[in-house]
This record gives structure tokens, sequence and C-alpha cells, in this order.
């Protein structure tokens, strides 16, 4: 299956009228397997028409194939192929825009030297003034060392920087918060500790991203231990909780109890360990976690120490084997792996009403067409399938939240808060085996996840601002 999810390709073609037809060029591209999906007229003269023909594709490999079936036309000229993804990335997605224009010498005398100085004063005399006197109290840092994105694994700091661009970009319109991207350029837990304390002052929370487990857990403690803001490790807790989210809707379909269900869980990395402890304290007593080398099991000395926590707490019958031999049986299939891991055969060993959740990006488990003949409710974390088990339908609220109440911290039951309200944005009504999750682009559900949020930090003692609302 494609990584490049609805690949669209820009070609600029121009073509001699009278050896070819735009129509002889429609059909070239659809016996390509090509789809036109836009077409703009840029020059016509008497022998000649220049146009950008938009169309859809598979893959980079196919977009070749309908490229080079076009160059292979009589009297067709490739001029140009653009991809309009790379055209979106061009010189970054986000900038930083002033709230005030400073429009005369007097403006510029209190933005800037000297008026400046006395808010200064008043944040170095009053510390928590900087809540009230700068950005930190709508800011988030995106942090990333690329050691772990999306599935892509360890690209390196440059490489991650367009998804945590993405992040802020979401982090913006989803939720009002303003997010930098901030990738570094070190792998060491120190490090990495050390820089995010010292960047700090200058924010109101920390989105740890993409960081390769099990260095991640390490980090995320350190720092929560250490700030005085809120510390998320988003592919951790913000994977975590939208799948309890869908898991919720989706068992109501099936109508099994969250008690009775058998889970496999494969990638026992960041997002699968926080995915089994929210599943345990939601109420899953049968858990197996696999990963590379099988079942992870009691009895076995991992050099992972998280591993070896993971057997305790998982795997009530301590089965070993891979994913084929414990996936019998299960009523559910969670993965946050790598792609194409899971089988049509593995499915068919599944309980009545399989459900498969298949996250990894860009590329799942398995692919959606291809299992969904046989199971009950199919998800991934992809945009271009129905039930999308994405963290970005939690980060934004969730920080929106902790960020509006001043938590301390974003604690367990901050987490079960979002993930409850998140499900309950999809009514009785509309829950469906294709709808057990609101869509990202529904503006209910920061709202929601916000006040449910904040509802559970005054709650349990972590809100800081004073809020009759919640009081
Ligand atoms: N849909 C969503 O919201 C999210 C999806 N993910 C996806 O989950 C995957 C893992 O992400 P992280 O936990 O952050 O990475 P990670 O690097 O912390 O963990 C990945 C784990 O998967 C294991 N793994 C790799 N290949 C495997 C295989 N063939 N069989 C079994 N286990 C295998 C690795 O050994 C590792 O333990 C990625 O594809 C990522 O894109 C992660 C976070 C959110
Ligand atoms: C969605 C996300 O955060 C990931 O795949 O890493
Ligand atoms: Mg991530």
């Amino acid at each position: 299956m494609s990584s490049g999810a609805n690949m669209h390709i820009t070609i600029r073609l121009q073509f001699a009228k009278n050896v070819v037809s735009f129509s002889d060029i429609a059909t070239a591209i659809g016996q390509a397997g090509g789809d036109i999906v836009g077409i703009d007229v840029i020059s016509s003269s008497k022998t000649h028409t220049v146009r950008d023909i938009t169309v859809s594709v598979l893959d980079s490999k196919h977009a070749d194939v309908v490229v080079d079936t076009l160059r292979k036309t009589a009297g067709v000229k490739v001029i140009h192929v653009s991809d309009r993804t790379f055209l979106m990335h061009i010189g970054g997605k986000i900038e930083v825009k002033s709230k005030i224009p400073i429009k005369t010498r007097d403006d510029l005398a209190r933005v800037y030297t000297p008026g400046v100085a006395r808010i200064c004063t008043a944040i170095a005399e009053d510390p928590t003034k900087a809540y009230s006197l700068t950005i930190k109290r709508n800011t988030v840092a995106v942090i990333s060392d690329g050691t772990a994105v999306l599935g892509l694994g360890d690209i390196g700091p440059y490489a991650a920087m367009p998804v945590m661009e993405g992040k802020a970009m979401l982090f913006k319109q989803l939720a009002g918060v303003d997010a930098f991207p901030i990738c570094l350029d070190t792998k060491d837990t120190d490090e990495i500790v050390q820089i995010v304390k010292a960047i700090a002052p200058a924010f109101g929370g920390i989105n740890l991203e993409d960081i390769a487990a099990p260095r991640c857990f390490e980090i995320e403690e350190r720092l929560k231990q250490e700030l005085d803001i809120p510390v998320f490790h988003d592919d951790q807790h913000g994977t975590a909780v939208v799948l309890l989210a869908g898991l919720l809707n989706a068992l109501k379909i099936v109508d099994k109890k969250i008690e009775d269900i058998k889970v496999v869980l494969t990638g026992i990395g960041a997002a699968g360990i926080a995915c089994t402890k929210i599943l345990l304290a939601a109420g899953v007593k049968n858990i197996i976690g696999v990963d590379r080398q099988g079942a992870i099991h009691r009895g076995v000395q991992y050099d992972n120490p998280y591993w070896n926590e993971y057997a305790n707490m998982t795997n009530p019958e301590n089965i070993s084997g891979t994913l084929s031999d414990v996936i019998a049986g299960a009523d559910v299939f969670i993965g946050v792996s790598a792609p194409g891991i899971l089988t049509v055969e593995d499915v068919k060993k599944m309980a009545k009403d399989p459900i498969v959740f298949a996250m990894a990006n860009p590329v799942p488990e398995i692919d959606p067409e291809v299992a969904e003949p046989y199971v009950r409710v199919m998800a991934t974390g992809r945009s271009d399938y129905p039930n999308q088990i994405n963290n970005v339908l939690c980060f934004p609220g969730i920080f929106r939240g902790a960020l509006d109440c001043r938590a301390i911290e974003i604690n367990e039951e901050m987490k079960l808060a979002a993930a409850e309200a998140i499900a309950s944005v999809v009514t009785e009504e509309e829950l469906s085996e294709t709808y057990i999750i609101p869509s990202v682009f529904n503006n209910k559900v920061a709202e929601r996840v916000r006040e449910a949020v904040m509802k559970a930090a005054y709650k349990t003692g972590v809100a800081r601002k004073d809020d009759m609302m919640f009081r």
C-alpha cells in the first residue's frame, strides 16, 4: 500500500495541436491508470497548447509510469512535473506573525526599548507574570530528536522538521495554540533534558514527539520532575488517549465488555507501552504485546528494562510465540509497529467480529482494503480512510485545556477524561463500523477535550489558574 496518501502530480505539458488532441492525452493518462483531477490552460497558440494537468496516482512509481507514457506520446512535450505535496512544503509550512503592527516611533518605543524594559522588570520581580505578559501562556514547544519519525525511524532532526511543522499547524488550527517545531541534533538523553529545561521559560508546555523508545521514557520522566509546565510525549499519551476513545466506541458496536476482551498489540515502543497502560487502566485484563522477537512474556530477561516491566503487567497466561500464534482468538488487534506485519490469515484466526486498529504511519500493519472483508471494525492512523485513530485528535485539545487552567502537568485523570471526551463526540445514533471516532475536522473535538481536561485538572489539584466555572 502506498505511503503517498492521495498523491497528486501536476504535469505541465505542451502539445502540438495538429499531432495530438487533449482527448488523446486524457486517454493515455487513463490507460496508465492515472485519474485527471484538474486541468489549467497556461497558454495557447495556433499550433501549441501548454496545460497543467493534475493527476491522481497511487505512489511515486505510478507517477513515473504516467509521466513516461506522456513522454512517449507523439506531439507531447513534458515541461515539468510537480508534486502537490512537495509544493506545499516549499519554504516550510509556518511563520511567525506579530499581533500588533509597529507603525510609529511611539509604537516602537513601547513594544521594544525603552518601553519594554518596564515589562521585563515586572516579570523579573514576579516571574509568574511571564504568563500574562509574554507568549508563554499560549505556546508549546514541539521537540524531537528525529529518532522515531512516524514509522520512518531514525531519519534525523532535519528530516523530522516537516512532521513537527505539521504538528504546529494542527495545534494552531485545531486549538489556537502557538507551537514551535524544535528538532535537536543530539540523541543524548542528558543533553536533551538540559536543552529542554533551558528553553522552557518561553513555553507553557512541552510536547515531545517522535523520540524513540526506550530513551523517550527517561526524557519525559526527568522533564516532568524538573519542570513546572506540562510535559507530554505525544506518541505515548496522545496515541493512547485516541486509541482508547476508538476502542470504547468500537466495543459498543461489537457488544463486548472491555474486561472480557483479548487484545494483541504489536510494537512495544513508545506508543505501544502507553497504549497498553491506558488499556489496563481502562479495565482490559488480557493483553499480549508482540515485538520483533515475538510475544513479550515472563521468564526471559530482556535487555530493554521496559519490556521486563511489560511482561509483568501483561500476558496473563504467559504465552510465547509469533504474532500469528498469539493472534488466535483475539478480539482486538492494535498495531503501532511496522507496515504489513499482519496478514489476512492472522485476521481470520481472530475471534468473531474482529476489531483491527492498524495504526503504523504512514503505512499500516495491514492494508485496510485487504483486511476489511474479514474485520468488523477497521481503523488506521491515516487521513485517507474512515476511522482515523491518530493523536491529532488529542494533542491540540489536551494542551488547550492544560494551558488554559495553567496545569503543572497532564496526569492520568486528564488523559482518561480526554479519551472519554473524544469518544463522546460520536453519538449513539451516529456510531457505526465506519464512524467510531470523530473526524479531525470535527470542531467539537478540541473544545470537548479542553473542557474535560480542565475539569479533571481542577479535580486533581494540578490547575494553577483560579477559575470559578471549574471550582
Ligand atoms: N496513529 C497514531 O496516532 C500513531 C502512530 N504511531 C505509529 O506507530 C509506530 C511506532 O511508533 P513509536 O511507538 O513512536 O516508535 P518506537 O520506535 O518507539 O516503537 C516501535 C516499536 O515497534 C517495534 N517493531 C518494529 N518492527 C516490528 C515488527 N516487524 N514486528 C513487531 N514489532 C516491530 C520496534 O521494535 C519498536 O519496539 C510508527 O509507525 C508510528 O508512525 C505512533 C504514534 C501515533
Ligand atoms: C501520528 C504520529 O505522531 C506518528 O505517527 O508518529
Ligand atoms: Mg509522532
